[in-house]
């Protein structure tokens, strides 16, 4: 700690009262009131705290409702970013000077420290609350330990197991899929980062069995586990797994040693009611050789640290995802941290001589200084998947790459499956495109009709699954939750049209309902973001849900006191799944929450068609393509330096 002299105060701020003050950024939307609380709990810890110090834990505590893990004093623009471009006279009075100044302060108060020993952190220029610093530093801490270990598999045994697995490469140009897997195999820890249908699945599950075989022709069976962050994910992955799995070219008995369920995150760590603590951590890891966690983007610091907490020292991990998606809400963007050099590789040469020898490939136009963390880590660069709709992939592309002028051309060039809609004030036109469908995807009404006739055979399961697929067929999207474009009011909007055509009930549950789940119910095993859908049953009205294992869950309505209705989706709430034709709604003006990973995470949603509405300006989406999400942490510095 250290000197715990109070600051020097201005003379300004003499005449302020400083609680005040934190009131008047509050009600001018700058603080919560978490903030305040924060800062005034800090102040009764350390009577002789300074203003300084005070309203900078305020905005540190502020920031994570923007998913930044701390303040990044290093960022020049980080007034401009507080409190836009006229600060309040409250805040040049109790704050004054620019970031060296604030620097200084924090330097000389009690309330911080570069350990954790304190309820502030200053790490480096970043200052952080002190229970983000110690998760931020935990899983710092724990990669570098399973970059530093892992048991390596004999280099000869791989390159004969991925020649079996792999075959057929052309020679001429890198197989990234293989790459990937030695990469993977290589430590206690393997990223494999990819776009949509880049064969992040086929490489894992080709992955899998390279380990399992191996490991069988050695007398042992490995035990993997697979989870993903939500429910949707992992039936997702579940399904796709199996799939892949009957393709794989290995004996029966490894074909049969490889699991093809998918559990959510939460699963896999033993949720306990009511508590935040899971059952599985470091005084009872996971009994599992190697865990797989697909959609990693969607992992939030904490929950990456309880991941890590809950890995035996042995286990491998290996982390799939796409570093260009948007990062979970909650505070953190791991995947974007782990990922930021995996465009370039970086690989050492060392890396360069390993991935020859174990597969053939040539990284050399890839070869740098990179950390130890981008010596396991893997982009998978080629599309397989919009072979027949290359308008999605080139559009993903384009978004991904900040070029609104290429974005544009894109949908210019009128590709099958790509759309592009103007409807100005017309909001009618959207619900009747909801309603109608795009003829190769069918829309509301053709739903509605079908939930209208259950099934006479009494085999409700697989009828409630055929629908709930149907429902995946055809997604409305937003960035926004609230204003005229946000999904509250196009639900409202949706909702009404289809009372007008006498196609959903009076009641608030009628068949055809679709509900997203707000919050995680354990007690019903239903995770937050999990939908279900409103249908008639022997029993009565009930909604039903997919569980990750493919069995229907049949709810009472009444059970259900945290479900939204969805027929117009938040694109973060969309992560983890795909839809036969994704529509994505731009609201009439730019708006600083429509980024360009939302607008990608948006458009990779799209299975077979895609249709972004506009009802404003191109400008709109120019200015949300040209955006970036950013977000302050110290994760990347520390597996860097
Ligand atoms: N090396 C390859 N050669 C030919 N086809 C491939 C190859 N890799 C993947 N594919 C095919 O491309 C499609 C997408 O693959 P896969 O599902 O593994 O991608 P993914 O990255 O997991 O996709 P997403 O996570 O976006 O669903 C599949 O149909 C798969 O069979």
């Amino acid at each position: 700690m250290r000197s715990s002299e109070a600051p020097m105060q201005t003379d300004l701020f003499a005449t302020l009262d400083w609680q005040d003050a934190l009131a008047q950024l509050r009600d001018q939307g700058l603080l919560r009131d978490l903030d305040v609380a924060v800062a005034r709990f800090l102040q009764q810890q350390c009577a002789e705290a300074g203003n300084e110090v005070l309203l900078l834990a305020a905005f540190t505590s502020n920031q994570q409702a923007s998913g930044h893990l701390c303040l990044d004093l290093n960022n020049r623009d980080l007034p401009t970013q507080l409190w836009g471009s006229n600060p309040p006279p409250a805040l040049t009075a109790l704050l004054p000077g620019g970031v060296d100044n604030w620097l200084r302060h924090l330097q000389q108060s009690a309330l911080v420290s570069e350990n954790g020993g304190t309820p502030l952190v200053l790490d480096g220029d970043r200052l952080y609350l002190r229970r983000n610093w110690s998760r931020e530093q935990a899983v710092a801490e724990a990669i570098e330990a399973r970059l530093a270990g892992g048991e390596p598999v004999p280099v000869d045994a791989l390159r004969a197991a991925l020649a079996r697995l792999f075959p057929g490469g052309d020679g001429a140009h890198t197989d990234w899929q293989q790459v990937a897997c030695a990469l993977a195999v290589r430590g206690g820890i393997g990223i494999i980062t990819g776009g949509p249908g880049t064969g992040k699945t086929t490489t894992v599950v080709r992955l899998l069995g390279v380990l399992q075989s191996l490991a069988m022709a050695d007398g042992r069976r490995l035990r993997m586990r697979l989870a993903a962050p939500t429910g949707k994910a992992a039936a997702r992955l579940t399904e796709s797994i199996g799939e892949q799995l009957q393709k794989l070219p290995v004996d029966a008995a490894v074909r049969d040693a490889i699991p093809t369920e998918v559990t959510t995150l939460h699963r896999l760590l033993g949720t306990r009611p009511d508590s935040r603590h899971f059952r599985h951590h470091r005084d009872n890891p996971l009994h599992a050789d190697l865990v797989v966690v697909d959609e990693a983007s969607m992992i939030d610091m904490d929950m990456m640290a309880s991941l890590l907490d809950a890995l035996d020292q042995h286990t491998r991990l290996i982390l799939l995802g796409d570093k260009d998606q948007l990062a979970s809400v909650e505070a953190g963007a791991v995947m974007g941290d782990l990922c930021r050099d995996a465009d370039q590789g970086l690989y050492t040469p060392d890396t360069v001589a390993y991935l020859r020898q174990a597969c053939g490939a040539d990284v050399s136009p890839w070869a740098g200084d990179g950390a130890a963390l981008a010596q396991q880590t893997a982009m998978l660069r080629t599309n397989w998947r919009f072979k027949d709709t290359p308008g999605i992939g080139e559009l993903a592309l384009a978004v991904n790459g900040g070029d609104p002028a290429a974005v544009a051309r894109v949908f210019q060039q009128q590709r099958p499956g790509l759309r592009g809609l103007s409807l100005g004030e017309e909001t009618d036109a959207l619900t009747d495109l909801l309603l109608d469908g795009d003829g190769q995807h069918p829309g509301l009404r053709a739903l509605f009709a079908d939930v209208a006739t259950p099934p006479a055979d009494g085999q409700p399961d697989s009828w409630a699954a055929q629908r709930l697929r149907q429902l995946t067929g055809q997604q409305l999207l937003s960035g926004l939750r609230s204003g005229p474009f946000g999904v509250d009011a196009l639900n409202r909007s949706i909702t009404e049209r289809l009372r007008r055509e006498g196609l959903a009930g009076d009641h608030d549950w009628y068949p055809g309902r679709p509900v997203m789940m707000t919050r995680n119910d354990y007690q019903l095993g239903l995770m937050n973001g999990d939908v279900g859908l409103t249908l008639p049953h022997p029993d009565g009205l009930r909604v039903a849900f997919q569980l990750p294992d493919g069995r229907i869950k049949w709810v009472l309505p009444s059970r259900l006191d945290s479900a939204d209705t969805v027929y117009a989706m938040t694109v973060h709430k969309a992560q983890g799944s795909e839809f036969g034709h994704t529509l994505l709604v731009l609201p009439d003006h730019p708006h600083p929450l429509l980024t360009r990973e939302l607008i990608y995470t948006a458009v990779t949603r799209a299975k077979q068609a895609f249709t972004l509405i506009e009802h404003g300006p191109p400008t709109v989406l120019a200015d949300a393509v040209r955006r970036r999400t950013w977000r302050a942490s110290g994760l990347w510095q520390k597996l860097n330096r």
